[in-house]
């Protein structure tokens, strides 16, 4: 049946009626633009299916009511619906096929194209000119005759557009370096012949040459050409009703070249085949309209729309300058770092009156563009102001930080305050005005852009780190006041007990270092609660003061064994034995006195002292005192210390040297004890007193009984009395011992004078000596000739100028003496 019919169409002869089953057609895109499910099954019902690549596909693309169903129909032996000549109304809605009777051909009738601005339809126009472009090897462009030339008439801007998008979506080439070509057959309807159809082809030509010279190519294509994709064909029916066997002619003719291989114009050339088995077509095509479907390309503006879109643009482009202009003035501020006092309102204005600008002026245009810009217009203005919000975050947390530390700081002045208190308050002060600065800049409440906890969860971790470090120094300038509290505390105990050397001497200064010690922990752990130190802090603290309450008094107990101290400590013990007796009398050593054995032990009590001085170790082992390994430990790492080492206060060697020093000393007091006896010895004797008074006898009788000397004695004596009761003694006795300093000073100054005059006469002398010798000699024997001879030599040595000439000064004076 099919091969009689087949033979029948190759003869031109016009289509026979087909099978109920082979005619049937099918809608594959509705009104809703839902590719059909039933596709599969018609091909199998058409006999397709196995068809493998014998197969082809057609479509028709023109405007609606020029025929192109019942050009199918006349071509192919379709039954697609053809308008009712007294309705005249469209009839083809969405997608139609039918197998072409007698030939394995599907033919798609496509819903037509308007031509004119239609809103919504134009998608459905672009969507499915572009499907049955991408899909068929064959594309009819029906056109009238007088369509031509009219590049909206013609529909040239859809094509554009198909084109445009097919170039995109399926231009590129296949893995054999060719791309699927598609062959365009401009059928122009109502041909009359007053234009031959050359000068039609030649317009159509150029119409579709432009349309692809003004494409927007992918840049991988841009080179392409339109031959690399279409090929052209032309081809004229006359008037169907005017002259209806010249029509059935031409209709025959063109048949042909879809059924006849032979034909020259034969249209199905291999080159247009998709190279899709038949049973896959359904999927194909399906695969195909969902590709052009979902393609944005094709949501063309209509004119409205590109209208509206002009102007939104225009409208919201004012609006965004004349927003920009006032968010200026709060940039800079925001820049330098300063918290803009009521941001938030004055942004919040600046929206709205943009927004309110845009609404009145483009809210009349196409809602869907003024909506979408709108959209666009508040994402502008939001992302202006959001880096003045971020700023203005960024600034309130830094001045929140700021004062937070201020706060703590005027919080921890003064005596007894609870650390922790201080931070909290601080702390929610900060959050708070934080919270309200930030919550006062927000421009849109419950939107993610607007957000400021993250800021403010950073804000908490400076505080944190802020309150910390506070806490940290606090602990650290507490610990340094109780050191030297206890530097303080432990003074003057440890000096009094060092200075009494005993077997327990360090017993009882370990007793006062524990004790101190032990306050000081208190006082520590007491102030150390209100800091809320971690348990760590707190182990690391006290290790700390341990550590330095024992450095401390290691340093007293080295202040006080430095070897001056040492010594005179040393001294002092020697002398208390030495010098003075067993009720603490000064001994005053008489000759009998046995000095050796008493200096022996004296100095070898003394000697027993230095050991005792030279470690810390007391006499009851249960006063010693160990550094806790916890604080060398925790210590290590800034430096090792050695407590044991610390316990020696003088080496060996140092004994030795302090030793051999002490007994330098106490030798030379065994000297001067020595030599003490010796001076006692060579005093007066007391026999001499018995004879000063027999031989004065006499003169002090003579005092007492002569009234003169008598009173002078008396006034001697009470003044003597009046001197002693009033403690003049001493003042008198410096100003005699003064005023006899200088005069005993002025007279030797005096006789100096006196003495050296004589000096200078010599060289006149010597000098007149070698004349005459006479005058030397009775210079020499004459009294008083010194003083003539000064004159004579002073007026010689003026009037010669002889004085260097002559004898040294010193010279002279021994002569003058000699002569005296
Ligand atoms: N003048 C003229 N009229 C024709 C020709 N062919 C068909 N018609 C008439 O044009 C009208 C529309 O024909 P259809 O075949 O339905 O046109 P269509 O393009 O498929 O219409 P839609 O499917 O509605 O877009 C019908 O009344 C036909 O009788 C033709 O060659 N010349």
């Amino acid at each position: 049946m099919a091969s009689s019919t087949s033979t029948a169409l190759q003869n031109g002869s016009p289509p026979q009626s087909a099978p109920d089953s082979l005619s049937q057609r099918i809608q594959i895109i509705d009104d809703t633009k839902t590719f059909t499910n039933d596709l599969n099954a018609q091909i199998e019902r058409w006999g397709l299916r196995d068809a493998g690549f014998s197969y082809n596909v057609v479509a028709v693309f023109g405007s609606q009511s020029t025929g192109k169903s019942t050009l199918l129909n006349g071509l192919f032996g379709t039954t697609f619906d053809v308008m009712d000549e007294s309705k005249r109304q469209q009839t083809t809605k969405g997608i139609w096929m039918c197998r072409g009777t007698g030939m394995n051909v599907m033919v798609m009738d496509v819903e037509g194209t308007d031509g004119r601005e239609r809103g919504e339809d134009q998608d459905f126009e672009r969507k499915s000119a572009l499907f049955s472009l991408a899909s068929s090897e064959v594309l009819i462009v029906n056109l009238w005759e007088h369509q031509v030339g009219l590049y909206q008439g013609a529909n040239m801007g859809l094509l554009k557009t198909v084109f445009e998008v097919n170039l995109g979506l399926f231009g590129k080439k296949g893995p054999d370096g060719t791309n699927s070509r598609t062959l365009l057959l401009f059928v122009i309807r109502d041909h009359i012949g007053t234009t031959p159809l050359a000068n039609l082809e030649a317009t159509l030509t150029q119409d579709v040459m432009r349309i692809w010279d003004s494409l927007a190519k992918p840049t991988e294509l841009k080179d392409s050409q339109l031959s690399d994709y279409f090929d052209l064909a032309f081809t004229a029916l006359p008037h169907k009703y005017l002259v209806p066997e010249k029509f059935q002619e031409a209709l025959a003719a063109l048949r042909n070249r879809f059924v006849s291989k032979d034909d020259p114009n034969f249209v199905f050339k291999p080159a247009y085949h998709k190279r899709i088995p038949a049973d896959g077509v359904a999927f194909y095509m399906e695969g195909i309209w969902e590709q052009v479907q979902t393609n944005k390309d094709l949501d063309l503006p209509t004119q409205q729309e590109l209208l509206a879109q002009f102007r939104c643009d225009e409208i919201s482009g004012v609006a965004l300058s004349e927003f920009n202009e006032q968010t200026k003035s709060q940039k800079r501020p925001i820049e330098s770092g300063r918290v803009v006092e009521d941001l938030g309102k004055m942004m919040k204005s600046w929206r709205t009156e943009a927004l309110a600008r845009y609404d009145r002026d483009a809210s009349r245009y196409h809602q869907g563009v003024y909506k979408r810009k709108r959209a666009d217009l508040l994402a502008a203005l939001d992302s202006t102001l959001s880096p003045l919000f971020l700023g203005q975050l960024k600034n309130l947390h830094k001045s929140c930080l700021v004062t937070f530390k201020k706060d703590m700081l005027q919080g921890m002045t003064g005596e007894g305050y609870n650390f922790a208190d201080v931070v909290e308050q601080a702390r929610e002060k900060c959050e708070g005005d934080f919270a309200a600065g930030a919550m006062e800049a927000v421009v849109e409440e419950d939107s993610d852009s607007w957000g400021w906890e993250e800021e403010l969860e950073l804000l908490k971790e400076e505080m944190r780190s802020v309150a910390n470090q506070c806490r940290k120094d606090e602990t650290k300038k507490m610990v340094n006041l109780i050191e030297k509290t206890f530097k303080k505390q432990i003074s003057e105990p440890v000096e009094l007990h060092l200075n009494k050397p005993a077997p327990n001497m360090w017993d009882n200064i370990l007793k006062v270092f524990k004790d101190t010690l032990e306050k000081a922990e208190k006082q520590y752990l007491a102030k150390a609660k209100s800091f809320d130190c971690t348990e760590e802090e707190n182990d690391v603290a006290l290790a700390d003061i341990r550590q330095r309450a024992w450095v401390a008094l290691r340093q007293k107990v080295d202040e006080q064994t430095t070897d001056a101290v040492i010594l005179s400590k040393l001294r002092a013990h020697f002398e208390e034995r030495f010098r003075y007796d067993e009720h603490g009398v000064p001994r005053v050593w008489k000759p009998e006195d046995d000095i050796d054995s008493v200096f022996k032990k004296a100095k070898d009590q003394t000697l027993e002292i230095v050991p005792l001085y030279s470690k810390i170790s007391p006499a009851d082992s249960a006063n010693s005192w160990t550094l806790p390994p916890s604080a060398s430990s925790l210590n290590s790492s800034e430096d090792d210390f050695d407590f044991e080492a610390s316990l020696v206060i003088f080496t060996e060697t140092k004994v030795i040297d302090l030793t051999n020093k002490f007994r330098r000393d106490a030798d030379a007091y065994y000297v001067e004890a020595k030599r003490s006896t010796v001076s006692s010895i060579a005093q007066i004797p007391a026999w001499m007193f018995g004879v000063l008074v027999v031989l004065g006898w006499n003169e002090a009788m003579l005092v007492l009984f002569n009234p003169l000397y008598f009173t002078m004695l008396l006034i001697g004596l009470v003044s003597a009395y009046l001197i002693m009761q009033l403690g003049l003694a001493g003042p008198l006795y410096q100003v005699t011992r003064t005023v006899a300093a200088e005069v005993q000073r002025q007279a030797t100054a005096k006789l100096r004078e006196q003495f050296a005059q004589p000096a200078l006469e010599a060289p006149v002398r010597a000098t007149s000596a070698a004349a005459n010798t006479t005058t030397r000699t009775s210079s020499r024997t004459a009294n008083g000739v010194g003083a003539a001879g000064n004159g004579v030599a002073r007026g010689l040595r003026d009037t010669t100028g002889l004085g260097r000439g002559g004898f040294e000064p010193e010279e002279l004076r021994r002569r003058n003496m000699e002569s005296m």
